[in-house]
Parts: structure tokens; C-alpha cells; sequence
């Protein structure tokens, strides 16, 4: 296999810088050199993970897997050249490092707005590490306050116009079956399936847990977006090129100094 490498666009904007930062924090502080089975989310900043990742160079590289969420991750370790592998070989995972939509106080999430979410809470429960990297936007004291299209839930296709009703009933104030751009009808999911965003109020979102077992237990739903005390850490990128980490315990770092192209990955002992 040759060495890795990935070519990714620097960023062009504050909003992508803060994707970049944010991933190379995080990645500098829990992808180390014990970590030989890695879980890869979807979206637009894990691209700057898998970047950080390979700077750690071949050496370490070569005799690690890595777990893809979707069609999009998996691209991403081919391009690079990284060793893939799937969760039925690797059902135990070091560290998966992914995305989200909207991140709350308590580190819960929405995810699921690439239509990811059924493989991606996968890999989050295979880890023993679940880390989420975002920019400044998605931090939230309340899930669906900056992320107002719904909760993504992901459902058989042929159960679709139930759950849309049986979401209704939930208290969803305008459920909808998501459409594909360029394409007639329905978007459909690397697992065949379709996806809803069910917007709620804030009373449903506050409490999240409490909504994911409601929905869950609709026949018909395959897996829902929200991702409940499921994260050991989230990192934002600020637009101020900081980097504030939130725990799962409740405290929080503030990183100043962003990581630079040049400096070695912390904490990997390359
Ligand atoms: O949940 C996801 C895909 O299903 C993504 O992780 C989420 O949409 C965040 O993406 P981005 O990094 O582009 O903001």
C-alpha cells in the first residue's frame, strides 16, 4: 500500500479555519500512537481529521484501521491511502472522531444532516472514545436553536408516511420526507433508506433523551439523530482561532495557540 497522503484545500474562510482547528485539536489529543482502530465520521470537517491524521506520518500510520461512517468517509481513507476496514471486522474501536449539527450543554447532539447518523451512532458505541469536532456555530445551550431543520430519522422506506403521522402526534411541528436535489424524490441513505427532519419545540428539545426513546420506538425507525450522553468530548473551533473543549464531566479547556502545519502532533510521540 503506499504511504498515506490527502490532499484537502486550505481553508478559505473562518468558518472552515474553525473546522480545521477544531480537528486538529482533537485529533492531536486522542488520535495517539495506541490508538490502532480509528472510526471516521461524514461532513465537511472531518476531511481536516483525516489531514491531521496522515501529518502523523507512515510509521504510525501503516499498521492502523480505519472504520468509515458512509460512501463519503470511505472515499476519504482511500484517497489517503489509510488501511480500511469495516465495524463486522472491527466491532471495537479505539477512537471515533466525527462531526455534528448542533451540540448542547450537556454534549448531547444532532447528527444525521448528511444522512449519516444510523452508521455513525454505530461507531460511536463500538468506541471507547466518542470525540466530536465543530466550528463556533453549532454550540448550543439547547439542541434546535441554531439547527432549526429537525431531527434527522432515518426510516424504512415503506413505513415513511406512518412515522411522518406518528411525528405529528409526537408534537413535530412540520415533519418532512428530505428531498434529493438532483435527482426525482427522496434522498436515500448508504443503508437504502429514507430520512425525515422532525422539527420540535423547545420543551422536546430540552430534554432529548426522553424524545429519542419516543421516536425510537416508532416501528418503522431505523435510527434517529440524536445522540445522547454518548460524547467523551466536543471540540469548537471559535472564530477568534481559538479552541474550547467541553468534557463529558463538565469541565472545560480553552486552547489559544492553534495547532500549526508545522508542529508535530502532540501526544503521538512522533
Ligand atoms: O451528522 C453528520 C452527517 O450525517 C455530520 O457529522 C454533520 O452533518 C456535521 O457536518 P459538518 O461537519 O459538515 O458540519
Amino acid at each position: 500500500m503506499p504511504a498515506s497522503s490527502l490532499q484537502v484545500a486550505p481553508p478559505t474562510n473562518v468558518v472552515e479555519a474553525s473546522k480545521q482547528l477544531a480537528a486538529w485539536t482533537a485529533v492531536d489529543k486522542h488520535v495517539t500512537k495506541d490508538c490502532q482502530v480509528i472510526g471516521i465520521g461524514s461532513g465537511s470537517t472531518v476531511p481536516y481529521v483525516v489531514e491531521r491524521i496522515v501529518a502523523q506520518g507512515p510509521e504510525i500510520n501503516k499498521d492502523r484501521v480505519f472504520i468509515p461512517t458512509g460512501f463519503q468517509s470511505k472515499e476519504l481513507i482511500v484517497d489517503a491511502h489509510l488501511r480500511l476496514g469495516d465495524v463486522d471486522q472491527y466491532p471495537h474501536i479505539d477512537v471515533t472522531i466525527d462531526g455534528a449539527d448542533e451540540v448542547d450543554k450537556d454534549l448531547n447532539c444532532i447528527k444525521g444532516g448528511g444522512a449519516c447518523h444510523l452508521r455513525e451512532k454505530v461507531l460511536a458505541e463500538a468506541a471507547d472514545t466518542w470525540i466530536i469536532v465543530a466550528d463556533y456555530r453549532k454550540n448550543s445551550e439547547v439542541l434546535g436553536v441554531n439547527w432549526k431543520k429537525g431531527v434527522p430519522v432515518e426510516v424504512a422506506p415503506f413505513a415513511y408516511a406512518k412515522v411522518l403521522h406518528n411525528l405529528r402526534t409526537l408534537g413535530s411541528t412540520d415533519p418532512k420526507l428530505r428531498m434529493a436535489v438532483m435527482k426525482a424524490g427522496p434522498i436515500v441513505s448508504d443503508n437504502g433508506n429514507f430520512i425525515i427532519d422532525a422539527p420540535f419545540g423547545e420543551a422536546e428539545m430540552r430534554d432529548p433523551m426522553t424524545l429519542l426513546t419516543r421516536i425510537k420506538m416508532l416501528t418503522g425507525v431505523v435510527e434517529v439523530g440524536l445522540f445522547c450522553h454518548m460524547a467523551k468530548a466536543v471540540y469548537f473551533g471559535n472564530q477568534d482561532g481559538s479552541v474550547t473543549a467541553k468534557f463529558y464531566d463538565g469541565h472545560a479547556e480553552h486552547y489559544d495557540k492553534p495547532a500549526s502545519a508545522s508542529d508535530a502532533p502532540a501526544g503521538t510521540g512522533v
